[in-house]
């Protein structure tokens, strides 16, 4: 899917409504653009349920995953990642770490994380799904609609939403 959004316009258009991400991700996959409904996931060095969720339909969302900020394991690797773009994800945004950089590179999907780790997750899929997150300053909710390019992360309402 070809995207033609700038977040720095969205601001200006959309002024303190559009909710704005202060974390400093790095972009690892191959597209630096990408927007989608957001779904998300709360764990801790534990990947099972992000695991489950890539290797089911996408349907063009972003996957945020409060990984609480550690960067003592990947959360992704490059077998997820590949299941998530063949599982029509359009993009994934990690508050941890991923693994296998070299290859995510190569990936038609958005991936923003914070850093690399080689080491593992658990696969205990210890965790919640679709509830809010909060990180950087914003709570990212279900269905919320997430936009990601070179100069950060930003956020408004589903449609579905009454806000
Ligand atoms: O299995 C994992 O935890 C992550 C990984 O290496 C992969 O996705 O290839």
């Amino acid at each position: 899917m070809t995207e033609s959004f700038s977040t720095a316009d969205l601001v200006d258009e959309h002024g303190p409504s559009l909710r704005v991400c202060d974390t400093q991700f790095r972009q690892f996959g191959k597209l630096t653009a990408f927007t989608g409904r957001v779904r998300t996931v709360q764990c801790y060095q534990d990947n099972g349920l992000v695991k489950q969720l890539l290797n089911s339909h996408g349907d063009g969302c972003v996957l945020v995953v409060d990984g609480g900020g550690s960067l003592h394991t990947a959360l992704t690797g490059d077998l997820i990642a590949k299941a998530a773009v063949d599982n029509g994800w359009a993009g994934l945004v990690l508050n941890g770490a991923v693994r296998d950089s070299a290859t995510l590179a190569t990936l038609p999907i958005g991936i923003k994380a914070l850093g690399t780790n080689p080491r593992k997750s658990a696969k205990d899929a210890e965790g919640v799904v679709d509830e809010p997150v909060s990180f950087g300053g914003v709570t990212f909710h279900p269905g919320d609609v997430l936009y990601s390019d070179e100069d950060g992360v930003v956020l408004l309402p589903g449609t579905a939403s009454s806000e």
